[in-house]
């Protein structure tokens, strides 16, 4: 399950994670949806990532953990001042504080005014969001960088309405990651917006 160590830093993450395998309980990513992320990232070599919803850090763990190897750095946005101060606390105890933007803000406000560019996206925050989460990040989407979005086998509102709608745009490639039962959509940005053509 576990990425093969070959630094003191996967040595230190790696012993968080297994330490606190069962003590996730703040709508956390599952273990193996967290290194679905890394797998991602690493396969991609993406460098500037976005999550949408920190929560206490699961998902920001497994994303800063695979930049750590490709060089990049996360901005990870959480609305819930309590969950922002754990989450900056497992960030340090996990040892990847300094692979990690945290910030304390509305997602709602924030993510449009992010200056971009980015190439991957994590979306973990309200669902009935997503679709202008999407809307607000696709400008500032790299070619080849991917909107990757978290519970996407939920009937809840919102989902349906994000997913008709990335999977509309014929820039966008959509697939769904093998193995995560919740439901992690990948939109993969094939090209910039072709509505003008
Ligand atoms: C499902 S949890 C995220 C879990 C996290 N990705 C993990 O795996 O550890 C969703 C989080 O989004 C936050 N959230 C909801 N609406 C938000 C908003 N408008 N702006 C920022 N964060 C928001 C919630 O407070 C909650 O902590």
């Amino acid at each position: 399950q576990f990425p093969k160590e070959e630094n003191s830093l996967d040595r230190k993450v790696k012993a968080f994670l297994e330490e606190n395998a069962n003590n996730w309980r703040d709508m956390n990513v599952p273990l193996s949806d967290g290194k679905i992320l890394y797998d991602l990232i690493i396969e991609n070599k993406y460098t500037q990532a976005v999550e949408i919803g920190t929560s206490t850090g699961h998902s920001a763990i497994w994303i800063a953990w695979a930049l750590s190897k490709t060089g990049g750095k996360l901005i990870t946005i959480e609305i819930d001042k309590e969950r922002y101060v754990q989450a900056k606390a497992n960030f340090k105890k996990a040892g990847v504080h300094k692979y990690i933007d945290a910030r304390l803000a509305d997602a709602h406000e924030l993510v449009p005014q992010l200056p971009g560019k980015y190439d991957f996206v994590f979306s973990d925050a309200d669902k009935f969001w997503y679709k202008n989460y999407f809307i607000d990040m696709d400008p500032k989407l790299k070619v080849g960088g991917c909107f990757a979005a978290h519970n996407t086998a939920m009937r809840v509102p919102g989902v349906g309405d994000f997913l008709e709608y990335v999977e509309s745009l014929k820039n966008y490639e959509t697939t769904f990651a093998r193995g995560s039962r919740s439901g992690i959509s990948i939109s993969l940005k094939k090209a910039d917006n072709t509505k003008k053509n």
